[in-house]
């Protein structure tokens, strides 16, 4: 699908303010995948929609999580998680996109995973360091993503757990899975 098309569809469905970031993440997604090798016209298609979903009813979602039988952890953690999953399924089924790696690239952005592909782990830090974002750490985030892509994304996983945990929120354990896997991978080295 061309670059104005996805942008197209997925203006309807956010916020200006969203679709700003969207676009942020979109010009990240696209600098990552030139730097590791990824396909970059994947990585801004995924990016692109990886928040379609954003704003969608939490009823809604809820239903679709049912339904479609996805990760029922999902509905015992925080509704923040759900619109990645649910994000991928609604863009291949209202916006006709059948590429899987696009897909699991949207499904995983926001908790991330053990295991993650290339392409999974690009949109996952794009999301996290695109030029909108300004929390504390963001430019360590920044430079970790110039240098080494996974001690990036354990930099944004370690730092998402460490915020959720000084909130006493519970972490949806997917992120864990992500920080233990990149971890340990990084001991091994
Ligand atoms: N493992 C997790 N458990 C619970 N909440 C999480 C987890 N990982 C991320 N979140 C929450 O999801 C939200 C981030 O959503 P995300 O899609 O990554 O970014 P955004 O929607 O802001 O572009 C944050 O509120 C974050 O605290
Ligand atoms: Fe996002």
């Amino acid at each position: 699908m061309e670059r104005e098309k996805a942008l197209e569809l997925v203006k309807a469905q956010l916020t200006e303010r969203r679709y700003i970031h969207t676009l942020g993440v979109a010009e990240s997604a696209v600098r990552l995948a030139k730097k590791y090798h990824a396909d970059q016209k994947k990585a801004e298609l995924a990016a692109i929609f990886h928040d379609y979903a954003k704003f969608r009813p939490k009823e809604e979602m809820k239903q679709i999580i049912l339904d479609q039988k996805m990760d029922e952890r999902l509905l015992s953690f925080h509704h923040e998680l759900w619109h990645a999953p649910v994000g991928a399924y609604l863009v291949e089924k209202e916006a006709g996109v059948t590429d899987w790696e696009v897909l699991d690239a949207i499904k995983y952005h926001t908790s991330g995973r053990a295991g993650m592909a290339l392409l999974e782990k690009i949109v996952y830090l794009a999301d996290y360091i695109e030029p909108g974002r300004n929390f504390p750490g963001v430019e360590e985030a920044r430079r970790l993503a110039a240098k080494d892509l996974d001690e990036a994304v354990l930099y944004a996983a370690g730092h998402t757990i460490t915020f959720l945990i000084g909130r006493n929120q519970p972490v949806f354990p997917d992120t864990i899975a992500l920080y233990n896997d990149l971890v340990m991978k990084k001991e091994g080295e």
